[in-house]
């Protein structure tokens, strides 16, 4: 039976130093959290956003926006946040309403303040492997910190990576090869027999299609460790992409709930003060 990746103890402890670590930062950080309320897994994560934020001593800034809103109304608005040395972290929630083009806004985010690390600067700066410290999508970089807290290298391994987002997959794959693992993305023109293939010779699974049970058991490699970054609901409930028989077959299984969720919501926070550190100083 597979051991838990727990991402809620993990996410729990990292949370617990970011708020001591604010008790006496010398800043008190800012984030401006952009969504469309009427996308109901917006209003979700974005509560949660706001409620782990205030718990660590991090301020958040609601900006709605509107049904109707065009990539051009979202050019003000994150320009305007750019300009507003009072805000030291800009997430832009994804999905934004239709008519906006969620990768053009991402890459108006100032990079220094581009906490979720998904414009251009940010994630050019992941592909080249720079050294320092800049942002990285939240949901990848949790997923590395929680290999790292149970001890699992990613160096010398084969990893396949199953999704191409710029949320997920790309910066996934790309944390991975920085690790020094082998990595394959697969992706939906990848058929399911060359995915079934890739998965039974990979030791390191990442999956986030969006699909439940879109892994099987009999596609996993005896031993591997399997990543769930999927958020999906059935029945009113929350589950991931990995069918539950895959508990039987991996060594290491992160829960849905319970999982790579809540370590995107820490890292996120994490970010936000390590930005917010990053500009103070930069003041001075
Ligand atoms: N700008 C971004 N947009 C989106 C991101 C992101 O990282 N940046 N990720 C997803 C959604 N997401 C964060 O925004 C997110 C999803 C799920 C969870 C989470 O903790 N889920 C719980 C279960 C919740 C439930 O019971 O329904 C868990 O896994 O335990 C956190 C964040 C899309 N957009």
């Amino acid at each position: 039976m597979a051991k838990t990746l727990d991402g809620k103890a993990v996410a729990k402890e990292l949370r617990e130093d970011l708020a001591k670590t604010l008790q006496t930062a010398s800043v008190k950080p800012t984030l401006a959290v952009v969504f469309d309320p009427a996308d109901d897994g917006s209003r979700l994560y974005v509560g949660m956003k706001q409620r782990a934020a205030a718990k660590v001593g991090i301020q958040t800034r609601d900006i709605a926006v509107a049904e109707d809103a065009s990539t051009s109304d979202l050019a003000a608005v994150v320009a305007e946040l750019n300009e507003d040395p009072a805000v030291h972290g800009i997430l832009i929630q994804a999905p934004l309403p239709k008519n906006v083009d969620d990768a053009q806004v991402f890459a108006m985010v100032a990079p220094e303040k581009d906490v979720d690390g998904l414009g251009v600067t940010n994630q050019g700066r992941l592909f080249a492997n720079e050294a320092g410290n800049y942002p990285v999508a939240a949901t990848p970089k949790g997923v590395m910190t929680l290999l790292n807290h149970y001890n699992i290298d990613p160096r010398g391994k084969r990893a396949v990576v199953v999704g191409r987002s710029q949320l997920f997959g790309r910066p996934m794959a790309a944390l991975l090869l920085n690790a020094d693992a082998t990595v394959t993305i697969a992706h939906r023109y990848t058929s399911k027999e060359s995915l079934t293939a890739l998965l039974l010779a990979a030791d390191i699974v990442v999956v986030g299609v969006g699909i439940p049970n879109f892994i099987q058991a009999d596609q996993i490699k005896a031993g591997a460790v399997v990543i769930d970054v999927g958020m999906n609901l059935v029945d009113g409930k929350a589950c991931g992409d990995v069918a539950p028989a895959v508990a039987e077959k991996a060594a290491w299984l992160t829960p849905v709930p319970g999982g790579v969720g809540p370590m995107t919501i820490a890292i996120l926070l994490e970010s936000t003060l390590e930005a917010a550190l990053e500009q103070e100083k930069a003041v001075e």
